[in-house]
């Protein structure tokens, strides 16, 4: 049966108890728990994740036939990857990460070269974007509803890091301070276009569905960095 919007919003947000803050590694970073060599390999694995992004919302754009939305999700892929290629463009996501990355004591060259990149995680994020490359464009945007849940958490995070790790400083965690703003913004838009669009409920099934699928993706990617960083630990 159809929802309402209010019903349907409920629905979405109900899901926030499948997401990746609540996750054994985000706790135990957040209590200021995990070695450098553990934020090493974290950082390097959500490497991945942060590289494909823009793939994503580019598989978005072209299965999207109407021009207001790939317009609009254009600013996605630029947001990630920059407006220049000099690889001094602080103004791009993909080297804000990088940033954090050498803070965690990781060259570029071995971040880029994904050497540190586990199976599990890789397994995951190729998993989204084949998602986002093979589902009709709705049930793809309604998956990054995530960002819906990630402005608090981040919030969280930069906190907890600044205070529990104090070798880590603001600057090093510019990725997150910059993009706190920019999920709440795109948490709205994408949560506004998920509802005006899903007029079926079979719409609203498969938007809640690939939700779903998107929380499991996230908590898949902690569960094998996890693994991996204590593999490494031993
Ligand atoms: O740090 C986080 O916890 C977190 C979570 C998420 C998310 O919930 O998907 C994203 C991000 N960060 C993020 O930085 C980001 O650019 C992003 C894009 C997307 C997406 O699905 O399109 N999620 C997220």
């Amino acid at each position: 049966m159809i929802r309402t919007p209010e019903e349907f919003v409920a629905e979405l947000r109900g899901l926030s108890h499948r997401y990746w803050g609540t996750h054994p590694f985000h706790q135990r970073m957040h209590a200021g728990e995990l070695s450098r060599d553990e934020l090493r390999t974290w950082a390097a694995n959500r490497w991945y994740y942060q590289s494909v992004l823009p793939r994503k919302d580019a598989a978005i754009i072209s299965n999207c036939p109407l021009p207001e939305i790939r317009r609009a999700w254009l600013d996605r892929v630029v947001y990630h990857d920059g407006r220049s290629d000099d690889g001094t463009d602080l103004d791009s996501g993909r080297e804000r990460w990088l940033r954090l990355c050498e803070a965690v004591g990781l060259s570029r060259a071995e971040v880029l070269d994904e050497r540190h990149v586990v199976p599990g995680v890789r397994f995951a994020v190729d998993a989204y974007v084949t998602f986002a490359r093979t589902r009709p464009w709705l049930e793809a945007v309604a998956s990054g509803l995530t960002e819906m849940f990630s402005g608090h958490l981040m919030q969280r995070r930069v906190a907890d890091m600044l205070a529990r790790y104090d070798w880590i400083s603001r600057d090093d965690l510019a990725y997150f301070t910059d993009r706190i703003e920019a999920v709440s913004g795109e948490g709205k838009s994408t949560l506004d276009i998920v509802v005006r669009y899903s007029v079926t409920a079979q719409q609203q099934d498969a938007a809640v569905a690939a939700l779903s699928f998107k929380c499991d993706v996230l908590w898949s990617v902690l569960d094998a960095i996890e693994r991996a960083a204590h593999v490494r630990e031993t």
